[in-house]
């Protein structure tokens, strides 16, 4: 069969396959709207009966019975609803392009034609006419080379032969492009996805996953996965189609709620936010670093790693760079503990219980129940014995105040509902003494604060259990004096409720050794994008937090632009080095897709090792660097980015800072298309945009100014990173601005690239 007469034949296919995803989309909608007005009924008739009468007693407890069963139908009617919608979103993905792959394979003698694409679709026969590209067999389709090949059953390997690999290109249900390949998924129809311009949002990568990127989709064995991958390999693609393919395959076991991903900002966040729900998946959960730290230390204002990059592109002197560098290390989080254990005969600092105003257990009273537990026991130990002490006084309060006349008396100015809401919420049966288990069960519920203040351990103080450690560190990296210094202004910040990012880390982890807190079981999957911003205490702490959960962690080494003032660490042989006890797994990406192969050859040529970065072959417009006299600067950066909003609908003037971005945007501001974006941003608008480099971090736009690449802006190498990383953001085009001198970064560049203005 010649390939025209192939392509007719597919087509065909297609045709066929369209018309059954519109018929089942048609019977979905009818069941949908069937169950939502069941879901409508139950619900109207869960408000009926709740109506009834609820003052006998009797009647109250058959009334909670039948609540409780029409509560549970109305969460059986939405479930299912839940169920048809998703099904629904799976059919409206397939709509237009329903599959990208085609195997055949034989296997033991039998041939078999497979496609392959976002979800299963089955005919009525239970027929598959599409196979979910995450279906073990479907694996052939991204490993596989023609011949042998083999992929897991249930009952082990299997081996077929793949006759054939086809890939499509489908639009609005039209065959546009077709190819037959032995390659992963072959480059044109890579090269023409890569052609198109940027979008509001990232896309998924399913039908043209690359062999490196399938292995860290698809890894299942690794405890800790770790990705070096040069900017836009594709990290933040795997992570997605990653998430996508662990849910289906723990379907039973894990939902997106078990996963979590840090990501380094809101932006990004909502960038993100599309790729999975056109899998058919929800979203995991995403939070940035500053996010969970400030949730687990509420009252106290943690800085942010960008408020620390702006302060510390003004100034760090190389003691602060020591005891920071020393601070952020995996080892001091173990020094602390190491400390705590050392000083048994210490009473770790405690607060007094506050009540209504007044101490309710003081803190003498709380460090004297610990000084009698035994010295011997593990720290832990004393502080949970402690914690129970306090917890059965103040059960024998609860219990001796039942009797008072100041109880007695607020009982008997109880409304008679508040006072049958405490009979049925603690099912309180009629009997001789129900009076005093209702007077207990209201000061249980008034001393409720106390409680949760000893649940929560509010009365240990991390700050200056922190603070006692650190004078009695021994430390030879800068002089006595210093070190004090450093304490003393971690004191003044923690009077202030305010937190620097190395000593929050610090302090979270040391009330967690103590108090034996913080452990988060539920989360099956953690996965860090930007691992290169974290220091090893944060990722430390971070796989404290989540014993349970397989640590998947993507960055590159490169884009280090938050803490190269400062650091510069091999983040393959540190976080070997952190997770030595893990079975890890590095994985590293070379190949990078984003940009035109002009634009990534540019960028390769300011790193020291930038050989190792492989362009794609997709070809574009040379880099562009426009040197301006001082006083034309402004006036030529702004003509550049109107001239290219021309032809991209995304421009991007990236600056090293806040301030720079501001003073960008004071010479914009008459212009209505220009929007100066800052942390706060949750979406990137189109036009011509002005952003500092850490909020375009792990985002890409159709053209991309760097801002004032100057001898002044960009003086030596520590700056390689800040501008490495501007340069990938680019997709098609890339143009350095320079006001006044060039920066010795570009001294090497060739002529033809530098023009005068
Ligand atoms: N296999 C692929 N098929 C199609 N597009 C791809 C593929 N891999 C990556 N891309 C595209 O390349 C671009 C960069 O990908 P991504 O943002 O995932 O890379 P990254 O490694 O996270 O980049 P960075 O570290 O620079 O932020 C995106 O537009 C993505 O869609």
């Amino acid at each position: 069969m010649t390939i025209n007469q192939s392509k007719e034949s597919e087509q065909k296919r297609v045709d066929q396959v369209a018309g059954k995803i519109e018929r089942q989309i048609e019977r979905v909608d009818a069941s949908i709207a069937q169950a939502h007005k069941e879901t409508s009924r139950i619900e109207r008739n869960y408000g009926e009966n709740t109506k009834v009468n609820t003052t006998e007693v009797d009647d109250q407890m058959e009334t909670n019975a039948s609540v409780q069963q029409q509560k549970q139908l109305v969460a059986l009617a939405v479930e299912n609803e839940n169920i048809l919608n998703s099904n629904r979103l799976k059919l409206e993905n397939l709509q237009g392009s329903p599959y990208f792959g085609r195997i055949d394979i034989v296997e033991d003698g039998e041939e078999d034609t497979l496609y392959i694409g976002t979800s299963t679709l089955q005919d009525d026969d239970g027929e598959f006419l599409i196979y979910d590209w995450r279906a073990p067999i479907s694996g052939i389709y991204y490993n596989g080379t023609l011949g042998k090949v083999t992929y897991p059953t249930p009952n082990g390997t299997a081996e077929v032969e793949l006759k054939k690999k086809r890939q499509f290109q489908i639009v609005h249900n039209k065959i546009r492009n077709m190819f037959d390949t032995n390659e992963t998924v072959g480059d044109e129809i890579l090269q023409s996805v890569l052609s198109e311009y940027s979008d509001e949002y990232l896309k998924s990568i399913v039908a043209t996953i690359q062999h490196e990127q399938n292995i860290i989709i698809r890894d299942t064995r690794s405890d800790v996965l770790l990705v070096q991958g040069v900017a836009g390999s594709g990290k933040t693609s795997a992570i997605l189609q990653r998430v996508a393919y662990l849910l289906y395959h723990s379907r039973t076991t894990m939902n997106a709620d078990n996963i979590v991903l840090f990501s380094p900002n809101k932006l990004f966040s909502n960038y993100i936010s599309e790729v999975l729900p056109s899998l058919g998946e929800r979203n995991m959960r995403q939070v940035t670093l500053n996010e969970f730290i400030s949730l687990r230390l509420t009252g106290v204002q943690v800085e942010t790693l960008f408020e620390r990059y702006e302060k510390d592109e003004r100034n760090l002197p190389e003691t602060t760079i020591k005891m920071r560098l020393y601070k952020e290390s995996g080892d001091f989080l173990e020094h602390l503990e190491q400390l705590e254990n050392d000083h048994r005969e210490h009473t770790p600092y405690f607060e007094d219980i506050i009540f209504e105003g007044k101490p309710f257990f003081t803190g003498d009273e709380i460090a004297e129940i610990y000084q009698s537990t035994n010295p011997a026991y593990h720290i832990p130990d004393r502080f949970l014995k402690t914690k129970n002490a306090l917890i059965k006084r103040l059960q024998r309060r609860i219990h001796e105040d039942r009797n008072e006349d100041w109880v007695q008396a607020e009982i008997d100015n109880l409304s008679d509902e508040d006072f049958q809401q405490i009979i049925t919420d603690h099912n309180i049966e009629e009997s001789a003494n129900q009076r005093e288990i209702i007077a207990e069960e209201f000061l249980r519920e008034r001393y409720a604060p106390i409680y949760n203040a000893l649940l929560n351990n509010y009365f240990f103080n991390p700050y200056k259990e922190y603070l006692f450690l650190l004078n009695e560190m021994q430390q030879s990296l800068v002089s006595d004096s210093v070190w004090q210094t450093m304490i003393e202004s971690i004191d003044n910040q923690i009077e202030a409720h305010k937190l620097n990012l190395s000593d929050s880390v610090a302090i979270l982890y040391l009330r967690d050794f103590v108090t034996d807190g913080g452990i988060n079981h539920a989360i099956q999957h953690i996965f860090i994008d930007e691992v290169q911003d974290y220091t090893m205490a944060q990722l430390k702490y971070i796989s404290h937090a989540f014993p349970n959960a397989k640590m998947t962690l993507l960055g590159d080494r490169s884009q280090d632009v938050l803490t190269s003032s400062y650091r510069k660490n091999d983040l393959v042989t540190e976080v070997n080095e952190l997770f030595k006890k893990k079975r890890i797994t590095t994985i590293t990406l070379n190949q990078s897709y984003r940009s035109t192969a002009e634009i990534t050859n540019f960028a390769k040529k300011l790193l020291p090792n930038g050989d190792e970065v492989k362009a794609f072959s997709r070809q574009g417009e040379d880099p562009v660097i426009k040197v301006f006299n001082n006083d034309d600067y402004y006036q030529g950066l702004k003509e550049t980015a109107k001239e290219l909003n021309k032809k991209y609908d995304t421009v991007a003037i990236l600056a090293r800072n806040q301030a720079q971005a501001e003073q960008i945007y004071t010479h914009f501001s008459d212009e209505s298309i220009v929007t100066l974006v800052d942390a706060d941003f949750r979406s990137i608008p189109k036009g011509i945009l002005i952003l500092p480099i850490y909020l375009a971090k792990g985002l890409e736009f159709d053209a991309v100014i760097g801002h004032d690449i100057s001898a002044k802006n960009y003086p030596d190498l520590r700056s390689t990173d800040v501008l490495y990383t501007i340069c990938t953001r680019a997709m098609h085009s890339l143009t350095l601005c320079v006001d006044g001198e060039l920066s010795p970064l570009l001294q090497k560049e060739p002529q033809n690239l530098i023009s005068e203005h």
